[in-house]
């Protein structure tokens, strides 16, 4: 092959420094462990704490390093494609909504335009929306959106629009509304036409919301009226077929809302994502399949070329077992005070998996293939889900049945699906009763479903379980990371929507970590190469690090009531490590920073959020599993409040930490107070007093304030909080339930006191 013939290419990334400066911390953390060691025996209960906790922060820093070791990067040359391909492959789009009121119709009609619009022939594209909501506002909306993109989507095609959302494009500054700086008449005149028919839309989605749904088209949304979301019948609309499958006209649009009853289990996204991947089945059977949240919209419109690029350009298949696109974010906040952009993570810690097996299945912005999700294995040579059951040579057909369940057509088009033959086109009304008996909630028992075959259930991160399983089976996959970036979604803002989400990720690594799919047995019995596991396990065990996060925090505190200490004294040489360890781990990741072009407020905002996190919300989801575990409680999928706003300074709060009486603000609470208290006795001096004996064991000193401060300093926002009002306090229930809290610590430290 001709070398600039390649669609893509993977470069190594050089960072000697950085793993010279990465081994040096090892060896301060194997330092400090082997100092505590040395000297358990003079020392009472902190030091054993503290050993146990530093112990637990030394193996999380070694699987970092291994994950963060090779770091590649890929290059993708989408304008090649044309001159390789002579068809290209077609993709199946799926969006999922789940909630009107907290994910506004409006943005899920944007996400579906912008993927209608993309630079890829219509014919091979058709989009499908699971309403999890089953909102009739939801489904006039995407009627309307699916009118005006008539005239949208042609106008973005002619003039080479970038940003093909049309509330990026016309919240934008008008100058740079062309791309190619076309300023002629009829482009301007063209332009003022969409963006009438843009505000139209709002408006009739506006009255829609407000008063009604428009009597002229109401006949339609008869099945939704008096519908209860929880129980109700599978609904399937074609808003839009391409008819005569014109490359220029408008890609298919589908709306389902599966069928929901209040004793079946419905799996949440994973059930919803099971349910697309069926209809979709039945009506187009794309071999590509393309998903995004409501909130992710298209942000450059060669993305799916690019993904094709991988696809297309490999040689060997095992290489691409699905193209993941990073989690970026719009109108984020500046400095990211919430530490929800995730910039730095991404740049470090992806790239890094991607030079290992591939990088986690982020749950959107992702192209899988049909038949991995199906079940294929890499070196399934016949094509064929062979590893799905024992049977050799071809599946046949009843155990096929067995795993897809009953549906004929269904079962045809996995075949069709695995031997990699493109199916006739179908009339979309026709199949409509096929569809809706596969997207019924008893059609999945007895099937493989949500077990090997799909998004797999019992996690609310079905994302990185479903990964897990791709990868268990023994493919690679790729980062796909074009300029501007092929995806952008909105990040929660606010502290209670930024402490839910990290709560919900929390709990559902932890539910991987425990399950049948842990990367721990798929490192054993299958082919999850070991430093995936690894990277694998740096994500799943956010839920534990809140307990040494939390032993570590509580320990100065209760150094300083009791008059103890869990660090070496100032004059002890032992000390040096300490401080070479907090300069050198602080300096280093601020460079990071650094390098990447971010503030030295970022850097300082993540540090400070990932301990907030680490101490709140990862506990609770530390909690919730355990309760799982023992049977008391189950685990729910919390959806995430969307903003519409697209200027995220313009939203009142303006990165300022918000609260709300939910208890996840309590540990915090309570852990503020606790330093608070420690450093007024040390200062008003009501403390016990301890002479230096010569068992070496002293009081605390000089260390344990400054560490007491460092605590302070990261959870300034709750020390504000106690302070503030409104949404900007922290209620007052909570207030007294962490004193109460801290006052049962203090008369605990008394009663342990080594004094
Ligand atoms: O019962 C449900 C619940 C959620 N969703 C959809 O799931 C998506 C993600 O939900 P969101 O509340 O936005 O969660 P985030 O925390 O923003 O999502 C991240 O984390 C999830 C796993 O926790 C992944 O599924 C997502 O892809 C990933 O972006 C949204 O499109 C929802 O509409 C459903 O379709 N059905
Ligand atoms: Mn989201």
């Amino acid at each position: 092959m001709a070398s600039n013939n390649i669609l893509y290419e993977r470069v190594a990334r050089k960072n000697t420094i950085h793993r010279v400066l990465d081994i040096t911390i090892l060896f301060l953390l194997l330092s400090v462990l082997a100092y505590r060691l040395a000297s358990l025996n003079k020392h009472g209960v902190a030091w054993i704490l503290a050993f146990f906790c530093e112990s637990c922060f030394t193996f999380v820093w070694v699987i970092t390093i291994s994950t963060k070791w090779t770091q590649v990067e890929y290059k993708t040359y989408p304008e090649r494609l044309s001159q390789r391909m002579e068809e290209f492959p077609a993709v199946d789009m799926f969006v999922t909504t789940a909630d009107p009121m907290l994910e506004p119709p409006l943005l899920t009609a944007n996400t579906v335009i912008s993927l209608m619009a993309v630079d890829y022939p219509a014919d091979k594209l058709a989009c499908y929306v699971s309403d999890d909501g089953c909102s009739a506002l939801t489904f006039y909306t995407l009627v309307e959106a699916s009118k005006f993109a008539k005239i949208w989507i042609p106008f973005c095609k002619k003039y080479n629009i970038e940003a093909r959302a049309p509330f990026r494009y016309f919240s934008r500054d008008q100058s740079t509304m062309a791309t190619g700086g076309d300023s002629s008449l009829e482009f301007e005149r063209e332009c003022r036409k969409m963006k009438e028919g843009y505000a139209e839309l709002i408006c009739k989605i506006n009255d829609a919301t407000h008063k009604s749904i428009p009597e002229d088209v109401a006949r339609d949304f008869a099945v939704f009226s008096n519908i209860d979301r929880r129980n109700h019948p599978t609904i399937v609309k074609v808003i839009w077929e391409n008819k005569e499958r014109l490359p220029d006209g408008l890609p298919h649009l589908i709306y389902i809302s599966r069928e929901k009853r209040v004793k079946h289990p419905h799996h949440y996204k994973a059930g919803a994502m099971n349910v697309l991947t069926r209809v979709s089945g039945l009506l187009t059977n794309a071999p590509y399949m393309l998903n995004v949240d409501c909130d992710n919209f298209v942000n450059n419109p060669q993305t799916v070329r690019h993904a094709m690029c991988f696809f297309l350009g490999s040689d060997n298949d095992k290489e691409t077992g699905f193209v993941q696109f990073p989690q970026s974010f719009y109108g984020g906040l500046k400095d990211d005070p919430f530490g929800n952009q995730y910039r730095a993570w991404y740049e470090y810690i992806l790239r890094g998996l991607a030079g290992i097996q591939g990088p986690f299945y982020g749950g959107t912005g992702c192209f899988h293939r049909r038949k991995v999700i199906y079940g294929l294995c890499p070196d399934d040579t016949r094509n064929e889900a062979k590893c799905l059951s024992s049977v050799t040579g071809n599946l046949a057909e009843k155990e096929q049945l067995k795993i897809f369940g009953c549906s004929k057509e269904f079962n045809k088009s996995a075949t069709e699906a695995f031997q990699g033959k493109t199916s006739d086109p179908v009339n979309l009304s026709k199949m409509i009763e096929e569809a809706v008996q596969v997207a019924g909630c008893g059609y999945e028992y007895g099937t493989r479903w949500g077990t090997e075959v799909g998004w797999q259930y019992g996690s609310t991160t079905e994302d990185i379980m479903t990964g897990i399983t791709i990868q268990g089976r023994g493919w690679k996959t790729i980062l796909c990371t074009p300029h501007p970036e092929g995806f952008l979604g909105c990040s929660p803002s606010g502290g209670p929507n930024s402490m839910t989400q990290q709560k919900r990720w929390a709990t559902g690594l932890l539910e991987v970590l425990f399950s049948k799919r842990s990367p721990i047995i798929a490192t054993i019995t299958a082919r999850l190469q070991f430093r995936q596991c690894l990277g694998y396990l740096w994500i799943l065990i956010w839920g534990l690090r809140s307990i040494p996060e939390l032993g570590y925090a509580l320990l100065p505190a209760y150094c300083i009531i009791t008059n103890s200490t869990f660090l070496p004294q100032v004059k002890e040489p032992a000390i040096l490590i300490y401080v070479a360890l907090f300069t050198l781990y602080n300096t280093y990741t601020l460079l990071e920073y650094l390098q990447l072009g971010l503030s030295i407020r970022e850097w300082w905002n993540n540090l400070r959020m990932m301990r907030i996190y680490a101490m709140n919300p990862w506990l609770f989801g530390f909690v919730s599993v355990i309760f799982k575990i023992l049977g008391i409680s189950e685990t729910v999928f919390e959806v995430t409040q969307k903003d519409q706003s697209d200027d995220g300074d313009d939203s009142s709060d303006g990165g300022r930490f918000t609260f709300n009486g939910s208890h996840i603000f309590l540990p915090g609470t309570t852990l503020v107070l606790l330093q608070l208290t420690a450093l007024t006795m040390r200062l008003l001096g009501l403390i016990p007093s301890v002479s230096d004996d010569d068992d070496g064991r002293h009081g605390s000193g000089l260390c344990e304030v400054l560490c007491s401060l460092w605590v302070v300093m990261c959870f300034w926002p709750f020390v504000k909080g106690l302070v503030g009002r409104g949404k900007y306090g922290i209620p007052l229930s909570t207030i007294c339930k962490s004193t109460l809290l801290s006052f049962l610590f203090v008369q605990l430290c008394k009663m342990t006191s080594p004094a």
